[in-house]
């Protein structure tokens, strides 16, 4: 905990080389995933408060008393669950890892957590803060594998939860195998959120607010809101500022100070993200910045995934790039003319993880949060998650939350204790 604050290093770490410092967390999670170290850093900033956020919940767990006639009472218990298997994404690995194993170990379970196999490192470093923390052996274990452990571990008899993050095909094959021995399930899966810009925005924070929306991690995001609809009066002056903006985005080295965007995940996956923008230009999109790859200076960054962060015009709602998931920094920009419109427009997905809306009329904005169809609504900002906040999605982009309070009846379940204080009734006569 102390070096994700600080910059503290390990003793006992064997994964850490430590050169001073400054070799913290953070600079693994960018070796790890690809992301930019200010970004890193802020991850695991909101990593280390979720440990704090339930550590405290731990001790204020309680059950309730209920008076029965006759002096006799009933009282409930939280308890654990058991086993809970933790399998996690690529896109925020330590964060993920701290987002399911605290409450779960708040609630007193034991967690198995399985990273995914693109960034195996930083779920390890957590294992060894609790152990150093005083963590029981077996507690918080890491398993590492791809799809085949993860079958094993959600086949498991011994297990009691499995929580997902990942893609909605996934998630609904973990549903499938935790039916089996009826497991308890939190999923958190893809999106494809909407992000509305009404005409009496505060344009200044309406742009920043998109670029938020779909560019952090190099766009690899759940809850991005990638369906950006604006109102067309704002148009032409929304899309200049968003596109200069675009535009200055410092792409590189993601282990630098300076830069904004690091290098996707894969190879592979860099090549499907531009091909959804090469599919988004046949079906009539029109590309005002970026979308290609992209070839840092420095020698060493050759054959990096890098791509350019792009701004897709001219969309409209049945095109490939606005119904499916792209994970990748590309940002899909329409028109609309009235809230009712553009409220069914926004809906109309099978998705429901975030959403968002730009405005300066309060009523509007809380009666657009009220109808969109979706687990978080960001008013006049994107992608903030302070750990009291719950986070999860609506639809197919799953259910159960993470953060918040409500997260320890995710982990925990409800015995009930009937105490009798008088006579059992004879009822049998006899
Ligand atoms: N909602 C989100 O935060 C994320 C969404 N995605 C989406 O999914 C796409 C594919 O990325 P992947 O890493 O392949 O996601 P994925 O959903 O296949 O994998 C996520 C995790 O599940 C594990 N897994 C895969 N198949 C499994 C199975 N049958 N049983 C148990 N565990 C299994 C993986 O090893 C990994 O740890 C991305 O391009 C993106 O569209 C990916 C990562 C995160
Ligand atoms: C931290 N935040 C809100 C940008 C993303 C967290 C959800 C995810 O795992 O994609």
């Amino acid at each position: 905990l102390k070096a994700a604050k600080g910059g503290v290093g390990f003793p006992s770490s064997s994964l850490l080389p430590m050169t001073g410092t400054n070799y913290n967390i953070a600079k693994l999670e960018v070796i790890n995933n690809g992301k930019s170290i200010t970004e890193a850093r802020v991850d695991i900033d909101v990593s280390w408060q979720s440990l704090e956020y339930y550590a405290g919940i731990a001790g204020t767990l309680a059950g309730q008393h209920i008076q029965l006639p006759g002096g006799s009472f009933a009282y409930t218990r939280r308890e654990a669950l058991g086993v809970c298997v933790g399998i996690g994404a690529w896109n925020y690995p330590f964060q993920i890892a701290c987002w399911k194993s605290a409450p779960a170990l708040a609630c007193g379970n034991a967690m198995v957590f399985k990273p995914s196999p693109f960034t195996a490192v930083t779920a390890v470093i957590l294992a060894e803060i609790y152990k150093e923390a005083g963590v029981p052996d077996g507690l918080f274990n890491v398993v590492q594998g791809g799809a085949e452990t993860g079958t094993l571990l959600c086949n498991h008899p011994g297990v009691a939860k499995v929580s997902f993050t990942g893609s909605v095909p996934t998630g609904k094959k973990i549903m499938e195998m935790s039916a089996k021995t009826v497991k308890q399930v939190t999923l958190e899966l893809g999106g494809k959120s909407p992000l509305i810009i009404f005409k009496d925005c505060e344009l200044e924070n309406a742009v920043r607010g998109a670029l938020m929306a779909n560019f952090l991690t190099q766009g690899e995001v759940c809850c991005n809101g990638t369906r950006v609809y604006v109102q067309r009066e704002i148009m032409p002056v929304f899309l200049e500022e968003v596109v200069k903006r675009t535009k200055a985005i410092s792409i590189g080295d993601p282990l630098l100070e300076d830069t904004r965007m690091g290098a996707l995940i894969t190879r592979q996956h860099l090549d499907k993200v531009l091909g959804f923008v090469s599919q988004a230009k046949k079906e009539g999109a029109k590309v005002l910045c970026g979308g290609e790859a992209f070839t840092p200076i420095e020698p060493k960054l050759k054959g990096g995934y890098y791509m350019s962060p792009c701004v897709l015009d001219n969309c409209t709602d049945d095109m490939t790039c606005v119904k499916e998931e792209i994970f990748g920094p590309v940002m899909s920009v329409m028109p609309f003319d009235t809230e009712e419109e553009v409220l069914k427009r926004a809906n109309n997905t099978t998705f429901g993880l975030a959403s968002g809306v730009f405005t300066r009329d309060i009523s509007r904005a809380h009666r657009v949060a009220e109808n969109l169809q979706a687990g978080t609504c960001f008013i006049n900002n994107y992608n903030i998650s302070p750990v009291e906040v719950p986070f999860g999605g609506y639809k197919q982009s799953g259910f159960g939350r993470e953060n918040g309070q409500v997260t320890i009846e995710y982990y925990s379940q409800l015995k009930t204790v009937v105490v009798e204080m008088g006579a059992v009734d004879d009822y049998f006569n006899c």
